[in-house]
């Protein structure tokens, strides 16, 4: 296990460019699986989220060419259905939630799918009914083997149907879309998600020669087509990194540039940091955010305590409100945060609470931060990173801080973020992995 020793109260100052979006990635590099013919991606996040995916197909036999370390070509022409029935695959497709994505268009193509126990994030319940219930729908037969954990799926060809999921999940909408694709007929998938992420697979696909209508709402009507071919794309810079920045820079009294962040698809995100009364100017697709000594968060129009909380998109994503929460603490003013989907995602408000952060968690899914106005500043603690994003919330407490912090478990932010201590180390921020 590595961990950060990060001394804090650094001023930060300069330019920095998003990575590629984690989660479209995952979506993305899963679909390559679809065709025989050549897909080249660009703009890969190199985390290892994504770096475990590649490996994953690689070992099913996809040829893989990384022409550099964010451009891969990818040629799904000769895969070895017996790998996905071996323990090398269930051990390391348990690691990352993102392997999930592999089931669907192996269903498509080989009728054959298996999901081992899915790993990701340990951040409450994370139930994979959605996937299960749409292959189904679509024809496929489903058995959960009991030795070796993992969900087997079998189809003597799957066929469109109409269907309304049982929650808008994010990559239950891409398997079952990746399914539906080439299955025969035409496919309605009601209370689908739409994230940009989704939005991206979409697209994707209707180049690969898939017929999918409805991109960006709830329903998505696709026809099934009988093949696929290859095609080129470029993944999105990540709105969750681009969200981190901007709460990193309000904690840290920093003037940063985020360069190039595609705001046109960062949704209702930017108007939410707005509310916690950080200045962001947009210029062409940067986002300048000025020095603030202070930034004071908006109330209701009644005067009631401003609450954020998450929803399926186009409401703000479950996986910024831990930045939110931190950012929230040199704020003036008060926050309540509203964590509905996951129930485990509040717990690491004890380590900021240690650093002297005023937080009240009211229950697993509800925290109140009542903000320092910097008053004084957090002070620098040992920790440990629970998940990805509270990892970061931590990384930032401890950038604002004073004194040394030490942030253990950093695989978790590794996950995610690239190079995070490099990228912020250039901004004037000190950072050593040990
Ligand atoms: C690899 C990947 O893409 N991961 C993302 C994806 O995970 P993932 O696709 O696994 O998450 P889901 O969208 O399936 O949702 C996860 C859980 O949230 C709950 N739920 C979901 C939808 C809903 O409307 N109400 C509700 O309560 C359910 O308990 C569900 O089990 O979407 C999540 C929700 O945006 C994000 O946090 C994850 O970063
Ligand atoms: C929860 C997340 O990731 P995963 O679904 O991969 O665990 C996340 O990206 O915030």
């Amino acid at each position: 296990m590595s961990s950060f020793e990060v001394i804090g109260g650094k001023r930060l100052h300069g330019t920095i460019e998003p990575q590629g979006a984690k989660n479209e990635a995952l979506q993305i590099i899963s679909a390559v699986l679809l065709t025989s013919e050549e897909v080249l991606i660009k703009n890969i996040p190199n985390i290892l989220d994504v770096n475990l995916l590649i490996e994953l197909l690689q070992e099913m036999g996809v040829k893989v060419n990384r022409m550099d370390a964010h451009t891969c070509q990818f040629k799904a022409d000769d895969i070895n259905i017996d790998y996905l029935s071996s323990k090398a695959f269930r051990e390391k497709g348990s690691k990352l939630r993102g392997s999930l994505m592999l089931a669907g268009p192996m269903l498509a193509r080989f009728n054959k799918a298996f999901i081992p126990k899915p790993g990701g994030d340990k951040i409450g319940r994370r139930g994979v009914d959605t996937h299960i219930i749409g292959f189904q729908k679509l024809g496929a037969e489903f058995f959960y083997n009991k030795e070796t954990f993992c969900l087997e799926f079998t189809a003597t060809g799957l066929k469109g149907t109409y269907m309304m999921l049982d929650e808008p999940s994010v990559t239950g909408t891409a398997n079952v879309l990746m399914a539906a694709v080439l299955a025969k007929g035409k496919t309605e998938i009601y209370n689908a998600a739409c994230e940009p992420y989704i939005q991206q697979l979409c697209k994707m696909l209707n180049r690969m020669g898939a017929k999918i209508s409805g991109i960006s709402s709830n329903l998505l009507t696709v026809e099934g087509v009988e093949k696929l071919g290859g095609t080129t794309h470029v993944m999105l810079p990540d709105m969750i990194e681009i969200g981190s920045f901007i709460g990193l820079a309000a904690m840290t009294q920093s003037e940063i540039t985020i360069k190039n962040a595609g705001i046109k698809h960062l949704g209702i995100i930017p108007e939410k940091f707005g509310k916690l009364g950080i200045k962001m100017d947009f210029i062409g697709d940067d986002i300048h955010i000025p020095q603030q000594d202070h930034y004071e968060i908006n109330t209701f129009m009644d005067g009631g305590i401003l609450t954020i909380y998450d929803n399926p998109w186009p409401g703000f994503t479950p996986d910024l409100l831990s930045i939110v929460l931190v950012t929230a603490i040199q704020a003036k003013g008060s926050l309540l945060v509203h964590q509905k989907m996951f129930e485990s995602r509040l717990f690491f408000t004890d380590k900021l609470i240690d650093m002297g952060a005023q937080i009240i968690l009211c229950d697993p899914h509800r925290a109140t931060v009542i903000g320092l106005d910097r008053k004084y500043k957090l002070r620098g603690i040992t920790m440990t990173s629970p998940d990805i994003r509270a990892g970061q919330a931590l990384l930032i407490a401890a950038l604002s801080a004073e004194g040394t912090s030490l942030i253990q478990n950093i695989e978790q932010i590794d996950r995610g973020y690239q190079n995070i201590d490099e990228r912020l180390n250039a901004l004037g921020a000190s950072i050593k992995r040990i």
